[in-house]
């Protein structure tokens, strides 16, 4: 394995779910990665078959056939596997591929919390085994990235708890704003719920349609308290409203918050500014540009804009990201980068493509 960037040798790379929109996004993005070489694509229900019959968009990328779900053979062909596989599926396989001696980047929902009874009481299924959610990292990259390097397992963040903690920290650890307001209004495009057809993501009752789906009954509800609890140090809780909006990809969280002081965009913009400073993938908008999600579409980025109220004494802030990537598979593989000790933003220099 390169440990160091400039090594020659590639890290190779297994992705399970990889006929998935996160697996599929992996695949886009890694092509393009220095240092890591996909050297197994693995299906559960299309293994023999090449991927391309699938998705002609993949035809020349050099593993054409899809593997089986096998511990023991993707450590043979892979250092690093991603599961992108659904909550449930993941706490299934991840054991068998740490034991088998692979890293692990999983983007279920899995791993993320911490607390096994409000796991189940929030995915409404049996919680993974304590040990593996104890050695799950949580890795968003901003604000635990060094709790990454060096680990075996990294349990990748939800789309919208990324757009949200990335949106609310700053000002958070700050005391600028009160954690017992906060109001979250997020809106999500359809890719966030997966490739596999449903009649909630059915195109005529998306098309020329805006509606909100698990109201105060997210599954990303505990896993934003448990990350702003660790932050404030006290039990958060908030009130979270998803939405469904027709278009494919991209989140908006908007997040009203009351300020425990006189603060205006200004200082806001600074203090954002200064927090993220050295992380390549927050970009702070100036006062009175808020951001929008085609601003971030395929690529990496998160984007932060805000607007406080004297008026009211409460600032709005807005965060967008494209859940596939900055929410899934971007984050994933900034996740391995940290894990490998590279560059943060290896391979992953994309600007969003616009319009
Ligand atoms: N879409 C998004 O924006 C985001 C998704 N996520 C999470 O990432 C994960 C993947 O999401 P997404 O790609 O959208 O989901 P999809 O439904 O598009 O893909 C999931 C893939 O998992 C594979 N799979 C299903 N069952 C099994 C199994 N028993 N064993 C192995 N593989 C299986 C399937 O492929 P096959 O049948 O070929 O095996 C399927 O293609 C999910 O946990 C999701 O919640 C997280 C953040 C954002
Ligand atoms: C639009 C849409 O349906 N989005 C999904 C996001 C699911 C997801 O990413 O699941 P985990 O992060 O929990 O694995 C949802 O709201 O449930």
């Amino acid at each position: 394995m390169p440990g160091e960037q400039g090594e020659t040798s590639k890290i190779r790379i297994a992705i399970v779910g990889s006929t998935g929109y996160g697996g599929v996004e992996l695949i886009r993005l890694l092509q393009a990665h220095p240092l890591a070489e996909i050297t197994s694509v693995i299906s559960s229900s299309s293994a023999g078959t090449p991927i391309s019959d699938g998705f002609p968009h993949l035809t020349d990328i050099i593993v054409q056939n899809l593997d089986g779900v096998n511990a023991s053979e993707i450590a043979e062909k892979a250092d690093v596997v991603f599961t992108a596989t659904p909550s449930g599926v993941s706490s299934k396989l991840v054991p068998g591929l740490l034991e088998a001696g692979l890293k692990v980047i999983d983007l279920s929902g899995d791993y993320r919390i911490k607390d096994g009874e409000t796991y189940e009481k929030w995915y409404k299924h049996p919680a993974p085994e304590q040990s593996y959610l104890e050695k799950a990292v949580y890795g968003l990259c901003e604000i635990f990235g060094e709790e990454v390097t060096d680990v075996d397992f990294v349990s990748n963040p939800g789309c919208y708890p990324t757009a949200t903690l990335l949106g609310l920290i700053p000002a958070i650890s700050a005391g600028w704003i009160d954690p017992k307001s906060i109001i979250i209004d997020a809106k999500s495009g359809v890719s966030g719920s997966g490739r596999g057809t449903s009649l909630t993501s059915h195109y005529a009752e998306i098309n020329e349609n805006f509606k909100a789906y698990k109201v105060n009954k997210h599954q990303h509800i505990p896993e934003i308290e448990q990350v702003l609890g660790q932050v404030t140090g006290e039990p958060v809780t908030v009130t979270f409203t998803t939405q469904l909006v027709p278009m494919t990809r991209g989140i908006m969280s908007t997040m009203y918050a009351q300020m425990n002081g006189v603060y205006n965009d200004e200082d806001f913009v600074e203090l954002y500014r200064q927090y993220y400073k050295e992380r390549p993938f927050v970009r702070v908008r100036d006062k009175g540009i808020w951001p929008a999600t085609k601003e971030v579409y395929g690529s990496n980025y998160c984007d932060v804009g805000f607007a406080a109220d004297a008026r009211t004494g409460r600032v709005t802030i807005i965060s967008v990201i494209d859940n596939i990537v900055k929410g899934a598979a971007g984050q994933a593989i900034q996740n391995l980068n940290l894990m490998m000790g590279w560059e943060e933003n290896l391979g992953l220099g994309y600007t969003p493509v616009y319009p």
